[in-house]
């Protein structure tokens, strides 16, 4: 399975932020649900999964990145990392495995208090992507990676990965309703609330 997006520049901008603004707790539950069971099924797949990271991938943009087997990024101005903390919000735990799993302990330290974001060149240099290609190239360099990838024993393959991501799974299975409530709970605070309103705006304004 292949990620890519229709959106030019644009992997996957993250989470919509509006879904966190002035919303319901109720609604905001709904939405968190829905995330967890879209990332463990991808997380937890049995098959091979790649990124065609053909533009910016901030925060969930870089989760849905790095929960696959395999990332080519493009060259260029995009950007990739998790900026959580530049919004004034938290990136949960379950991201932070994901990229404890991916860059290891020091480099996610220093990312997620940054809210770094990082070019496809910097990436590469933290092992946050495998690949950087110029932009043509990055669906033919994933389907020729692919190719590698299908040569290997299904069974075997699987057995592997599922072993290797289990523990983080695990993790979140065990407490999906108590993430949940605490995202809504989190979420709906006076302060984080004014942040996501500052970041809306910022947006809004780097527009016009
Ligand atoms: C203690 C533990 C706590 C646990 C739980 C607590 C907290 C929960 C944490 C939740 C984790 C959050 C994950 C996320 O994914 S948050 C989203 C982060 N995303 C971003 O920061 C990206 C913001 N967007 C951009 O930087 C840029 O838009 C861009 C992706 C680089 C693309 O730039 P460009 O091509 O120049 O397009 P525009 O900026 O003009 O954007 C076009 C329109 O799209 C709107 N937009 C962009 N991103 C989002 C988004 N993520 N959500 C909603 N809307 C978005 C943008 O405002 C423009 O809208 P307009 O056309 O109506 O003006």
């Amino acid at each position: 399975m292949v990620l890519a997006s229709a959106a030019p520049g644009i992997f996957s901008a993250g989470l919509d932020i509006l879904e966190m603004y002035q919303s319901t707790p109720e609604r905001c539950v709904a939405f968190w649900r829905a995330l967890q069971d879209a990332w463990l099924n991808l997380y937890g797949s049995r098959l091979i999964t790649m990124a065609a990271i053909e533009g910016h991938s901030p925060a969930g943009g870089c989760l849905l990145a790095m929960s696959c087997d395999y990332r080519v990024m493009a060259e260029g101005k995009f950007q990739i990392g998790l900026n959580e903390t530049k919004l004034g919000i938290v990136a949960p735990f379950w991201f932070t495995d994901v990229m404890l799993n991916t860059i290891g302990h020091r480099e996610t330290e220093k990312a997620l208090q940054l809210g770094a974001l990082y070019s496809a060149q910097q990436a590469l240099s933290i092992g946050l992507v495998d690949k950087v290609v110029p932009l043509a190239e990055v669906m033919p360099t994933v389907e020729g990676e692919l190719k590698n990838w299908l040569q290997i024993p299904a069974a075997a393959r699987v057995i592997t990965k599922t072993s290797m991501r289990k523990a983080v799974l695990d993790r979140l299975r065990s407490q999906k309703e108590k993430d949940a409530q605490f995202f809504a709970d989190f979420i709906n605070r006076d302060s984080v609330q004014k942040s996501l309103g500052m970041y809306i705006a910022s947006l809004q304004k780097k527009k016009n």
